[in-house]
């Protein structure tokens, strides 16, 4: 299925935002000019053999957590620039587990400066109390620099750790961090903690966290899936990035971590199908679609949104019965998803670092919610027909 018709044309956006990856040493010759100075910076930092570059290489390069038992040692900072898609474009900085900020080669200034965020990776199956007194010089050196820098902990390596044990982990470390920088007279500062692990998916939705952060739009996004989801009887909806596997942003109901692991398996299950069938190098594209019927009443309905762009949604059986409906509103929600997409490449353009023009995103609102009140109109049939068409 393709969407050829004229409003509907089959990548809805620009050809040059293709992924491209490259670190320091091997910088890719056929990367677009890179606008990294405008793209926010995430850092990652911890003590040596915390886990730093595995879960970069798991969350970024699809490697498989066996490999990163041969990971070796980082010695300088690996700078990525992750141009998955277009709302997931930033910079990933790691840096070596012995980096000291008293080095006069550390420049501060420079490296907090442009950080959106700070992911500070901590080993729980290691003793933490040196982890904990880097945190706390970093967080003290980073946010005299920077005060606006998200600060998010890792408590990570949490694979085979009973939950009570993470969850008295995490209180620990929460109230010791608080109690630190209390110390320092520093008891404003937010942190956000996660319990990761590169083992199962605790790492992609901690990351989808961080990466949200630093979405302007998220507060837009979230509303169109709020406006898309109860016009077709679904449950829950995710907008996944399909490279990384990272959601930018969901429904504002609670998230449920199950519901997110089948939802990131099932992303896996249509690209390898789409490998297999296609000879094709990418063959997920705009006009992929995959339906997933569970023994409990439940569907999965993964809809492409453009070639690095997926929606996945839960629902109710009994409310597929509708897909006329579902399919039509999933056509209003891609549209306007590409504005918003339009709006911030032209406000980047524009002035890289001013905050997005809230009326514009109203309007969005306004438009996705007169062409799904249409829907309501018509009854089931003339709206399959109707969707047939577009589709
Ligand atoms: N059990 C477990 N092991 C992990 C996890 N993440 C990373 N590791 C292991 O931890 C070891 C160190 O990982 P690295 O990613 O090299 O650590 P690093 O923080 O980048 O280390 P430096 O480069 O020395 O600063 C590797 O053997 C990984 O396989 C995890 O979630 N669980």
């Amino acid at each position: 299925m393709s969407y050829e018709d004229d409003d509907y044309p089959v990548d809805t956006f620009p050809k040059e935002y293709e992924y491209t990856a490259y670190d320091q040493d091997g910088l890719d010759v056929n990367a677009l000019p890179s606008n990294s100075e405008t793209k926010p910076r995430i850092l990652l930092m911890g003590l040596r053999r915390s886990g730093k570059s595995s879960i970069q290489k798991v969350v970024f390069h699809k490697m498989s957590p066996n490999e990163t038992l041969f990971l070796e040692s980082t010695s300088k900072i690996v700078k990525d620039d992750i141009n998955n898609s277009s709302f997931v474009q930033f910079q990933i900085w790691d840096f070596p587990g012995q980096i000291d900020f008293i080095e006069p080669t550390f420049d501060s200034d420079m490296i907090f400066g442009g950080c959106g965020a700070l992911v500070f990776v901590i080993d729980a199956k290691d003793d933490y109390n040196e982890a904990l007194t880097k945190f706390k010089n970093t967080v003290i050196k980073a946010y005299k620099v920077n005060p606006n820098i998200k600060f998010e902990v890792f408590i990570h390596k949490v694979d085979g750790i009973s939950d009570d044990s993470k969850m008295e982990s995490q209180r620990d470390i929460h109230q010791r961090t608080s109690d630190d920088l209390s110390e320092a007279g520093l008891n404003k500062i937010h942190l956000s903690f996660h319990l990761t692990s590169i083992y199962d998916h605790s790492i992609f939705e901690a990351f989808s966290k961080v990466v949200q952060k630093l979405i302007s739009q998220l507060p837009t996004l979230e509303n169109l899936l709020n406006i898309f989801i109860p016009n077709s009887g679904i449950e829950k909806a995710f907008l996944f990035d399909v490279v990384s596997k990272i959601y930018i942003a969901t429904d504002s109901s609670p998230v449920d971590m199950q519901a997110y692991e089948l939802c990131c398996d099932m992303i896996d299950m249509v690209i390898d199908l789409s490998s297999i069938y296609s000879s094709e190098e990418t063959a997920f594209d705009s006009g992929s679609s995959s339906l997933i019927k569970l023994n409990n009443n439940t569907i999965l309905y993964l809809r492409e949104v453009n070639k690095f762009l997926a929606l996945v949604c839960i629902l109710r059986e009994e409310n597929f019965n509708r897909q006329g409906v579902i399919d039509y509103n999933f056509i209003c929600f891609r549209d306007a998803i590409s504005q918003v997409f339009e709006l911030r490449m032209k406000s980047q353009k524009l002035a890289p670092l001013q905050e997005h023009n809230e009326q514009d995103d109203h309007d969005l609102e306004d438009n996705l919610v007169m062409a799904m009140g249409r829907t309501h109109l018509e009854d089931d049939n003339s709206m399959m027909s109707r969707t047939q068409k577009l589709t």
